[in-house]
């Protein structure tokens, strides 16, 4: 799993495009933004476009999830989503970033509008 900064966050998906950088862009395709948070955290504030999947129903629901896309786990501090990274990671996903600090990350270096809790 890789670890990602809020900043790379932002660039990525500053630089990337929905159709992964047609007409030889180099610019690669948006990640998925999976927030594995509780529905009152997501409530609060959320990182645009994100998908809320809480942690406990990833097992259950796993199969929302394409197995080769490139996934942004995110959750308020960055623990409960590396546990979640790592998760998918033993089912056989390929692509796998999580999110260092979480939405906390976010507020402080990106988004100082984003709500804090
Ligand atoms: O969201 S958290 O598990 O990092 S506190």
């Amino acid at each position: 799993m890789q670890q990602l900064s809020a900043t790379q966050l932002k660039e990525w998906l500053t630089a990337s495009t929905p159709a992964g950088g047609s007409g030889g862009s180099p610019a690669r395709r948006p990640p998925l933004l999976l927030d594995v948070r509780e529905p009152w955290e997501f409530e609060l504030c959320h990182l645009a476009d994100s998908l809320l999947l809480p942690m406990q129903s990833v097992p259950a629901r796993i199969d929302e999830l394409e197995r080769d896309a490139d996934i942004v786990v995110i959750c308020h501090h960055g623990v409960r989503s590396r546990q979640v990274g790592g998760f998918l990671e033993r089912q056989g996903f390929t692509s796998i970033y999580n999110l260092s600090g979480g939405v906390d990350a976010w507020a402080n270096d990106v988004d100082p509008a984003m709500h804090k809790y």
